[in-house]
């Protein structure tokens, strides 16, 4: 059992060291293990199965622990697009750079789905509804629904104003081969925070002109009085804006001060100049395809992209609540009942769990035995 008690310390150590601060990390790592750490290994290989890495949770502390780049903690540093350069950059790229408008908006929508997944793990805010609006905003919302399907959340479409085109078709019958529901203005339920634990604002982008017209004011407004009527003693619903927050002036932002608050922006390619007064808890940047041509023609000022990763954090995470953070990882108990006969049988069970889970090692292994009263 010592070696495995030594492991178990080992292994919190190494957690700690790499996902808390350094303080936080010496206090774990100090800590003396008491009865609750001695398990058995039946409940021990569960739950070291169990420790399946949360999209959310590795992600947001990553962020934590990485070390950001001036550029990224510096939001005054970078550059903020005006609409005729944000419409400009999009010619370019679809015109002699000879990008499609469906490989962008994959791409616009993947990293959107993968910001959402950085702050709202599935476990906690896994009902997602997706309000679309006519143009390539919406389309990006489409794809992004996708995208968090795969990621397993489950979304909800509301598309009231559908693009007769190919594109779109195809992305509808994407989501419906995979059975998201699409609600229509009538469907949607009085009061969406009861019902949706994320909603996705990608009504308008950066075409958007004017005052919203119908249907999309009343489902703007919807998304204001949210969080003007939000209980502050209920979770409400997170606002997660693709690109704008739709209303705003995509150059001034919130003129009269009574638009949507989103909890998180999006901006892809680069932040127009609305998002200067986008004062939410998360804003991060999308849209990893923009090429060197591009930022020098526009002198473009943005952050390095960490490794494969399709968005990045812009300014510096809010202060987390550390104790948020803690993960139960009580596993169901190992009933001999359920034990399959052969162990050959019971431990490519547990290997096909490990693989599953996207263990990084889902081949590492912990051996102890027990004594015949099942004590170790
Ligand atoms: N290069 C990139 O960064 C990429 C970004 N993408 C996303 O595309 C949008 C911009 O898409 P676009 O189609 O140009 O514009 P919008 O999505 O903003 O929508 C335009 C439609 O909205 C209608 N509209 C405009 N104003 C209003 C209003 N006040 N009320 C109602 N409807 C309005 C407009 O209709 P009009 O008749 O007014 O022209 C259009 O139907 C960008 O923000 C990103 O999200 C790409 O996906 C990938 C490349
Ligand atoms: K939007």
């Amino acid at each position: 059992m010592l070696p495995l008690l030594r492991k178990a310390k080992r292994m919190s150590c190494l957690l700690s060291q790499t996902l808390l601060p350094s303080s936080a990390a010496n206090s774990v790592c100090n800590f003396k293990p008491t009865h609750s750490l001695i398990a058995p290994h039946h409940l021990l290989l569960p739950r070291l199965l169990g420790l399946r890495p949360k999209i959310g949770f590795l992600g947001s502390v990553r962020g934590m622990a990485t070390k950001m780049d001036s550029i990224q903690q510096n939001p005054e540093a970078i550059s903020y697009l005006n609409q005729k350069e944000a419409a400009e950059i999009d010619e370019i790229l679809m015109g002699p750079l000879g990008f499609s408008v469906d490989q962008l908006m994959e791409l616009a929508g993947l990293s959107v789905a993968a910001a959402i997944a950085e702050v709202y793990r599935p476990s906690e805010y896994s009902r997602v509804l997706t309000i679309c609006g006519p143009g390539n905003n919406g389309g990006d919302g489409l794809v992004a629904a996708r995208h968090l399907y795969h990621f397993g959340y489950k979304p909800f479409i509301c598309y009231p104003k559908r693009t007769a085109k190919p594109l779109y078709d195809g992305l509808v019958t994407q989501l419906e081969s995979l059975s998201v529901p699409f609600l229509s203005l009538e469907d949607l339920p009085k009061d969406l925070s009861d019902s949706f634990d994320i909603l996705v604002d990608a009504i308008f982008g950066f075409s958007f002109h004017g005052s919203p017209r119908p249907p999309f004011d009343d489902l703007i407004q919807r998304l204001v009085s949210l969080k003007i009527n939000g209980d502050t003693h209920q979770k409400s619903s997170a606002i997660i804006s693709i690109d704008i927050p739709s209303g705003w002036h995509v150059e001034e932002g919130d003129l009269s001060g009574e638009g949507i608050k989103p909890d998180m922006l999006v901006s892809l390619t680069a932040p127009k100049l609305c998002a200067k007064r986008f004062s939410g808890s998360h804003h991060f940047l999308g849209g990893r395809f923009v090429p060197p041509s591009i930022r020098n023609k526009f002198k473009l000022q943005l952050p390095a992209y960490p490794g494969t990763s399709m968005c990045i954090r812009i300014g510096k995470p809010p202060k987390i609540d550390i104790s948020s953070l803690r993960e139960n990882y009580i596993s169901p108990a190992l009933l001999e009942e359920e034990v399959v006969a052969d162990p050959f049988d019971q431990f490519q069970k547990w290997f096909d769990d490990a693989m599953a889970a996207g263990l990084k090692e889902p081949n590492a292994m912990a051996l102890s035995t027990t004594g015949k009263d099942g004590k170790p």
